[in-house]
């Protein structure tokens, strides 16, 4: 059980809250507005560093100079993880020690979030599509984390000379290097991918539909040959149009675009069915198991596909975070009811 006590002060609606997850389900409850988004947004921001919204909403409650988040942990490598924000200062510490960047909290507490901002990614934008692909393979291949990170500078590198009127070329034996790692990498993730993910589905409600999913690597034939094709359009634009920056990972049935095919209920749950099995890769992988939250945990799903998902989650004995308005029917849960922002009853 990862998160034995989430301490929040000054988020959004909430002023003061103390929650002691239990393993397994717990369930943030109440009506809407009463500030479950905001417990699971919280944990988000301890695990990534990043609010899940886009733009800049106001995260510090309205009166308030600042906003502190804290987390008990326990099986993990940290016991505590803390944040302060003020303004634009934000501090983060892990037992004490102050982390300077975002990627040092990945480790600490690796976290599955389905929030308002990908719980759609399925028939997204491609860039969702990756993010979602990323976060899978950065646990189940410890090497990828680094490749992503020497790509991205190399990328930013070319980028600037472009923007500087300078020759890209300089950059492109790195770029061209790191970008066919990564797409190895994703290779060999997808083909693990798709084993779990056809399993999982042929058990959800919707198996009788025939889905699958394909990777395009970001450039078309040989990267060198199409950063070569793209020179003037890349200097027009002072940006990289191939590269694995711009790869496509894209859901199918029958060979078609899911996203024109099935209701938004379906791609959600072939959505959730990709998402088990990225922590099944996970697993397979021997990487620790993320917590997972989940906003709005009714939507769009009838009760066939909730009590699927509700089993699928179940079955992996991790620790859950669910927001929803009503409470579900399952034995063993931890359910926590909210109402302006502050903890009103908790039950086992
Ligand atoms: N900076 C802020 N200061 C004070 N209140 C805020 C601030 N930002 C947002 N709020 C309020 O916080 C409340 C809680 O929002 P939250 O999204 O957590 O609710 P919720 O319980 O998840 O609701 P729903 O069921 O509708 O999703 C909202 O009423 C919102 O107006």
């Amino acid at each position: 059980m990862p998160i034995v006590e989430l301490q929040i002060e000054n988020l959004r609606s909430i002023s003061q809250l103390t929650l002691r997850p239990q393993p397994g389900w717990n369930w943030l409850l109440g009506a809407n507005g009463v500030g479950k988004s905001t417990v699971l947004e919280a944990l988000h921001l301890l695990a990534t560093g990043q609010s899940w919204r886009r733009g800049q909403r106001q995260l510090i409650r309205d009166g308030a100079e600042h906003y502190r988040l804290g987390a008990r942990l326990s099986d993990s490598i940290a016991e505590f993880v803390g944040m302060r924000r003020q303004g634009e200062e934000r501090e983060i510490a892990r037992d004490g020690e102050r982390i300077h960047s975002a990627w040092e909290l990945l480790d600490t507490l690796p976290l599955q979030a389905w929030h308002e901002g990908n719980a759609h990614f399925v028939s997204g934008t491609a860039e969702e599509r990756r993010r979602i692909l990323d976060w899978g393979l950065y646990y189940a291949d410890r090497r990828y984390g680094v490749s992503l990170r020497e790509y991205r500078q190399a990328l930013r590198q070319r980028n600037a000379a472009l923007r500087q009127g300078l020759p890209p070329e300089a950059w492109n034996a790195a770029v061209i290097r790191l970008g066919e790692r990564i797409q190895d990498q994703r290779s060999i993730h997808v083909e693990a991918l798709q084993l779990h993910f056809q399993r999982i589905w042929s058990t959800s409600p919707q198996a009788d539909q025939e889905v699958d999913f394909v990777l395009h690597p970001g450039w078309n034939g040989d990267l060198a040959e199409a950063l070569e094709r793209d020179r003037s359009i890349d200097q027009q634009f002072a940006y990289t149009h191939s590269g694995a920056h711009r790869a496509r990972l894209q859901f199918r049935v029958q060979g078609r675009a899911a996203a024109e095919q099935l209701s938004r209920g379906q791609l959600r749950l072939l959505g959730i069915a990709f998402r088990l099995a990225q922590i099944a890769v996970q697993r397979d992988a021997g990487a620790a198991l993320p917590v997972i939250l989940i906003d709005d945990f009714a939507a769009e799903l009838d009760s066939r596909a909730r009590r699927w998902w509700m089993q699928e989650l179940q079955a992996l004995q991790t620790q859950i975070f669910a927001a929803g308005t009503e409470p579900p029917a399952e034995p063993g849960d931890t359910l926590f009811y909210l109402h302006a922002g502050q903890l009103i009853e908790e039950m086992q």
